[in-house]
């Protein structure tokens, strides 16, 4: 069985606040890539067989054994997993490897397991790669509702700064946080091609850490492309494009400098 693990952007990113508990109250919204990581599974007699970095700490990994566990099931599961999204980018590829080995396994071993639990025990983005295409999150990313988004030509660049998201959410203050998303102007300017009235909270102590963001940022706009920002934690930004031709010249002129790829989010394609 071989799956897309599909990248994600947050079309704007709002801080509200720090929870109790350390984690951040967000309200975002998540749209699904076109393009992402592959994975290949097949059913084994017993045990998981993994093909990929960080073995056992692999979030694909951890969620085939939390899978079986939680299923009781003694079948098992090879897993090789194809990297294409750049890691620790904000791009969610790990959750999102997480989410289709979930998906996988309920399909291979159907069983009454509560499958969003276990999706948010591995990380607050696996729950929107259960749903996939668009959706406005709030909580720390896992109260969902599906939004129906205009087809988008968006290019994706991550130059070669990781920033881990732990780093990024520990650098964030209170002058950081901001009010709710306009969500319904940011749909309507995503529509009508204007530039959408979002922002990303993270940039704040993002920009703090790695100053040299700002120049990536201004380098994207000057390319041409609309609503350029930074997807979750960084450090890759995305920008929508005018057409494929704009998007595909814009994703080659970028891709001398770091990770560059064009495609689509929104429309009735943006989940394979
Ligand atoms: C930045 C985003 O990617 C936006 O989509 C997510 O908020 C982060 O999702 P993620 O990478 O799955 O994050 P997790 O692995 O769950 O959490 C990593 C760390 O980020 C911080 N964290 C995460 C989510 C959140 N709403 N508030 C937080 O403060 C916490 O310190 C947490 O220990
Ligand atoms: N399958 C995986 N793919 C990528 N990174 C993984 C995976 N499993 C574990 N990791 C570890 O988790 C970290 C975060 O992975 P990920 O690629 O999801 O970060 P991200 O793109 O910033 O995602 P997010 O937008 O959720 O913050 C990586 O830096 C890596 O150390």
């Amino acid at each position: 069985m071989e799956r897309l693990a599909p990248g994600k952007v947050n079309l704007g990113l709002s801080l509200l606040g720090r929870r109790p508990d350390g984690y951040h109250e967000l309200h975002t919204l998540f749209a699904a890539l076109s393009f992402g990581d592959r994975l290949f599974l097949e059913p084994l007699p017993q045990g998981i067989e993994f093909r990929g970095r960080y073995g056992k700490q692999n979030l694909a990994y951890r969620a085939a054994a939390l899978y079986l566990e939680a299923a009781g099931w003694p079948g098992g599961v090879r897993i090789v997993l194809e990297k294409a999204l750049p890691e620790g980018a904000g791009l969610g590829g790990g959750s999102s490897d997480a989410a289709q080995v979930l998906l996988a396994l309920r399909a291979l071993y159907p069983a009454e397991v509560d499958l969003f639990s276990l999706a948010l025990a591995l990380g607050a983005d696996v729950p929107f790669f259960l749903l996939g295409g668009a959706a406005e999150a709030r909580g720390i990313g896992e109260r969902l509702r599906p939004l129906a988004l205009p087809p988008l030509w968006v290019v994706v660049y991550a130059p070669g700064v990781r920033l881990p998201t732990p780093r990024v959410y520990a650098e964030a203050k209170p002058h950081d946080y901001a009010p709710e998303l306009p969500v319904e102007a940011i749909l309507e300017a995503l529509r009508r091609g204007e530039e959408p009235p979002y922002w990303n909270s993270l940039e704040g102590p993002a920009f703090r850490l790695y100053p040299e963001l700002k120049e990536v940022k201004a380098r994207l706009r000057a390319l041409g492309l609309r609503g350029v920002l930074m997807s979750g934690s960084g450090s890759a930004f995305f920008g929508f494009a005018e057409d494929e031709a704009h998007a595909q010249r814009t994703a080659k002129a970028l891709a001398l400098s770091g990770y560059a790829r064009y495609g689509r989010i929104g429309g009735e394609g943006a989940t394979p």
